[in-house]
């Protein structure tokens, strides 16, 4: 049975989102504590692939997963899952809101409830965990006295109750998550796909207008762009691009080889159906069969055939 890795332990959402992610094999599902570490474990065939948080609708990128993607051998995207968030507040039974003096939880998960902690725990301090589950565990070892959680992290600690469950000071707040492997055979393409790329491009003047125009030209709709620094040089960045399509789509080729032929470096991050299973738009002039006639035409060009 293939191992799966997610960031553990369980009781996470990435656990909840991994299991969607894997509901049509037989997987196990090993916990990891932080995302370098299960990206490690792909990279290092301890595990088949690993479950990760990418970005969230209320607090942007997981910036440990962008950065653990691109340091290191290449890994590949090849399914998206998107969960609502909301959060319980765990416990010790008997602790009263007043008698709360640290929280814990994953960074991410603090950014969602600031104003019910300004509100309900104003005097409590915040310790931050690696994950949701994690802050659970620190609470169940009375190392801090209230952890804001995934509710299927209740299940897992029965000696802790909720001082309050279905928080969220956004109500509609939502993660997006990531089915990582090695590369090897794509996905199918299946007209409703997201590629994800990162690139680092020339240190000189436009250089991101014109990442971005290779893009446009083409009718490709980018779903997100986010900078990193590239660690060692301050003021330079590694752009983070998702667009609709997939790289089988000539379109999408064509403008991979664009950024490839412009930019110091590319890493194809993966094509993969997108979660929500909303088409691409393709405007007529960016179509297969657009693509297909104009290199029809160039090879008649080429092979003197045209007056
Ligand atoms: O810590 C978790 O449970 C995670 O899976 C990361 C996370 C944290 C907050 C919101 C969504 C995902």
């Amino acid at each position: 049975m293939p191992r799966i890795a997610f960031l553990g332990p369980p009781g996470t959402f990435t656990e909840q989102a991994t299991r969607a992610l894997t509901a049509d094999f037989d997987a196990e599902l090993v916990p990891f504590d932080t995302v370098p570490n299960a990206l490690d474990a792909v990279r290092s065939q301890d595990v088949l692939a690993a479950g990760v948080p990418m970005e969230n609708s209320v607090e942007g990128s997981v910036s440990a997963t962008l950065d653990a993607l691109t340091m290191g051998e290449p890994l590949v995207a090849v399914a998206e899952a998107v969960l609502p968030i909301r959060f319980h507040v765990l416990v010790r039974r008997g602790t009263t809101a007043g008698a709360v003096s640290t929280v814990a939880s994953h960074p991410h998960a603090i950014a969602q409830v600031r104003s019910w902690l300004d509100r309900h725990l104003p005097e409590a301090r915040v310790l931050t965990t690696s994950s949701t589950a994690a802050a659970a565990a620190e609470v169940d070892g009375g190392h801090a006295d209230a952890a804001v959680v995934a509710p299927v992290a209740a299940e897992r600690h029965p000696a802790l109750v909720p001082l309050d469950t279905g928080v969220a000071d956004v109500a509609d707040a939502r993660t997006r998550f990531l089915l990582i492997r090695r590369p090897g055979a794509l996905p199918e393409p299946t007209g409703a796909d997201r590629t994800s790329i990162a690139v680092v491009a020339h240190d000189e003047v436009g250089a991101l207008t014109e990442v971005l125009s290779e893009l446009s030209l083409r009718g490709i709709n980018l779903s997100r762009i986010e900078s990193r620094p590239i660690k060692d040089r301050l003021g330079e960045y590694r752009f983070f691009l998702d667009f609709d399509g997939h790289v089988a789509d000539a379109r999408i080729g064509d403008a991979l080889t664009g950024l490839r032929r412009r930019c110091e470096e590319v890493r194809f991050l993966g094509s993969y159906p997108k979660a929500d299973r909303s088409p691409a738009s393709v405007r007529p002039a960016a179509s297969e069969q657009a693509f297909r006639k104009s290199m029809e035409w160039l090879a008649e060009v080429r092979a003197g055939r045209l007056a």
